[in-house]
């Protein structure tokens, strides 16, 4: 098959070979993101030991920073590297960063004394810090390339290929997320270490690192496949340089006797093509409406760390199977697997059926509505969990009194987690004896255990050993969170996938990138929202935080709805279309040296009956 750009590439049913290497990549690499990503937040709590508002804190921020790398990302792409380049350059990056993760979360690395606990715990602070960092550069900059480069390798007569690969795109994203979200809790919950057995952070962030090289070996592999199409230039910087000259050129000309113009970016036109100009009119348009936009994102990000602090306060026993609090995550692509097909194929229709004009915005306004219901609901779970009274730890206390008069050491190691209970096991060890004992723990609870001074050598501690519940088990189960993931679900579908293709609709051919830049802006300033607002209301209970954040997205919800009101949807390919017939019936007309001497004339022309208007406006004031 030719594409657009003469390239001939292989097919596979209709569809370039190339293709199944980027899907593969991208499963492997949002994998990697969002199972790192899912025990962060314990990460920060239970291995560095950090409170609730500092995890959280540093979590949003990390998140606010992939989703600023974005721009970095397409004009290093778009100016300089080409697409491809840029992927491999920065995912070797992101690998780098994942494997420092891993490694910092080896606890033995510097537990000099071997009691379980790190000695020095900056170089762990600090090497987590450097390798978020490096992940957030990678994730990030190779964010808006690698969908983009996908979309290059179709043809122009291949729409419907170029759409669907777009569908299955989405479910990889969320099939990569799914899986990683499921094990690495597991893999977080195992005991692990050479010195001493701790839960297994460093196997949590290690498989995801191995998926990241794994994404990257696949994507190499392709290269010989691919259509690389050339940098066409930075059109960010170009976008940049046109509105910055529209403000001068205004500015310069801000007083009264020069002539308003329609819209301030017609200020451009003195220097730049008003194609260009209209293309960046169309651009402020879609960005004007982003301004309340943020906030749905702040909601939707705390899933990843509020409601996980949430749910280590529940019960996660569902009978069959015990759920971590990380795994609680799942819910959302689960529900995304199966609501967007629904949506797409059922509702949608119907609401059409029904005479219901339902527009993107205004499916946006109720994606924004459903997410504050989600966050009214985590804070109705909250006031339960308060009410239970039982919400001291997820992970289960377990203290020993010692009756002997000489030291014992114990140590333990869990069966996890496909099991109705949390069954712990007990290992003894004091001089020649040496004996084991298990016992089953609800979550939450908490016991202290007695050591009688009769345990002797050939004794059976399962039967000597006695315990007392100091903390009931937490009793408020985690299913009770499964609402909210609903709620705030069903509003990422309205909201998320319909803004992406309403961003993609309006956007100029050549300015899709920069919408999508701006779009991702607007989750990396949502997370930054996190911050400001924990920060500035510091509010004693944590339902009254749930609540605060449900009310000011309503409000901006209601904003938006007014905003989207009068907003009126373009077609940019007539527009462009449009302005690119004039130019082209100039082409008929004129030669190039012709067209040159017209153009310095009319320039000529307008400068002098500018200046005329303005003289003639000054005599008459
Ligand atoms: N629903 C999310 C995935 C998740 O939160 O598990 C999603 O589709 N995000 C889009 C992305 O590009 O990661």
């Amino acid at each position: 098959m030719v594409n657009k750009s003469g390239f001939n590439s292989k097919e596979v049913c209709g569809y370039p070979l190339s293709i199944f290497f980027i899907v593969v990549n991208e499963f492997c690499e949002r994998f990697s993101y969002y199972g790192m990503r899912a025990v962060l937040v314990l990460y920060f709590k239970y291995f560095l030991r950090w409170d609730d508002d500092l995890a959280t804190s540093i979590y949003h921020t990390f998140v606010a920073l992939c989703y600023l790398t974005p721009i970095l990302g397409a004009i290093v792409a778009d100016s300089w590297l080409g697409k491809f380049k840029t992927i491999i350059y920065l995912s070797i990056v992101y690998a780098i960063g994942q494997v420092a993760m891993a490694v910092s979360a080896i606890h033995d690395i510097t537990d000099t004394d071997r009691d379980g606990t790190p000695n020095n715990m900056t170089f762990h602070v600090v090497l987590s810090m450097v390798g978020l960092f490096l992940i957030a550069l990678g994730t990030g900059g190779i964010k808006p390339c690698v969908a983009a480069f996908g979309g290059d390798q179709f043809g122009d007569h291949q729409e419907r290929q170029r759409r669907t690969f777009f569908s299955v795109f989405y479910l990889c994203i969320n099939g990569g997320s799914l899986l990683s979200t499921i094990i690495t809790p597991i893999l977080r919950a195992q005991n692990c270490g050479i010195y001493s057995k701790q839960k297994c952070y460093s196997l949590a962030f290690g498989v995801p690192a191995a998926l990241m090289v794994v994404a990257l070996v696949v994507f190499i592999v392709g290269s010989g496949m691919y259509y690389k199409a050339k940098p066409e230039g930075n059109i960010m910087g170009d976008v940049c340089k046109c509105i910055g000259f529209a403000i001068s050129n205004r500015y310069k000309h801000r007083s009264k006797q020069y002539p308003s113009r329609e819209h301030w970016m017609d200020w451009a036109e003195d220097k730049y093509d008003k194609l260009l100009i209209a293309q960046i009119k169309m651009v402020l348009k879609v960005l004007f409406l982003y301004i309340p936009l943020p906030m749905f994102w702040t909601l939707f990000d705390q899933k990843g760390s509020r409601w996980t602090l949430q749910a280590t306060t529940m019960d996660g026993n569902f009978g069959a199977i015990v759920i971590q609090p990380d795994q609680m995550q799942t819910v959302n692509p689960i529900l995304i697997l199966t609501l967007v097909p629904i949506m797409d194929s059922v509702i949608y229709p119907l609401i059409k059926k029904c005479g219901l004009n339902f527009t993107p915005l205004k499916r946006m306004t109720v994606g924004m509505f459903l997410a504050a219901l989600a966050f009214v609901c985590a804070a109705v779970v909250q006031i339960e969990i308060d009410v239970s009274r039982k919400h001291l730890t997820y992970f289960n206390l377990t203290q020993f009194v010692n009756g002997m008069n000489k030291p014992v050491n114990v140590s333990t190691s869990e069966i996890f987690p496909f099991l109705i209970i949390i069954r712990a096991t007990f290992f003894l060890q004091s001089g020649q004896l040496s004996c084991a004992f298990s016992r089953d723990f609800g979550f939450g609870s908490s016991y202290t255990f007695f050591i009688p001074s009769t345990l002797s050598l050939g004794s059976n501690c399962q039967e000597s050993i006695t315990g007392a519940e100091d903390i009931k088990p937490n009793s408020v189960h985690m299913a009770l969170q499964v609402p909210q993931y609903f709620f705030i679900t069903a509003g990422e579908v309205m909201f998320s996938v319909t803004g992406l293709e309403f961003s993609y609709s309006q956007a100029p051919s050549n300015m899709k990138a920069v919408l999508q830049a701006g779009w991702l802006l607007t989750v990396a300033i949502g997370n930054f929202i996190v911050l400001i607002v924990a920060e500035v209301a510091k509010l004693p209970k944590q339902w009254t935080e749930y609540v605060l954040f449900a009310s000011l997205l309503l409000c901006v919800c209601i904003i938006f709805s007014i905003m989207a009101y009068f907003y009126t949807y373009i077609d940019p390919t007539e527009i462009e279309a449009k302005f690119r017939r004039n130019v082209g019936d100039d082409d008929d007309d004129k030669n190039d040296k012709q067209r040159k001497l017209e153009m310095e004339m009319m320039k000529r022309d307008l400068d002098r009956s500018d200046d005329e208007h303005y003289k003639g406006k000054q005599t008459k004031m």
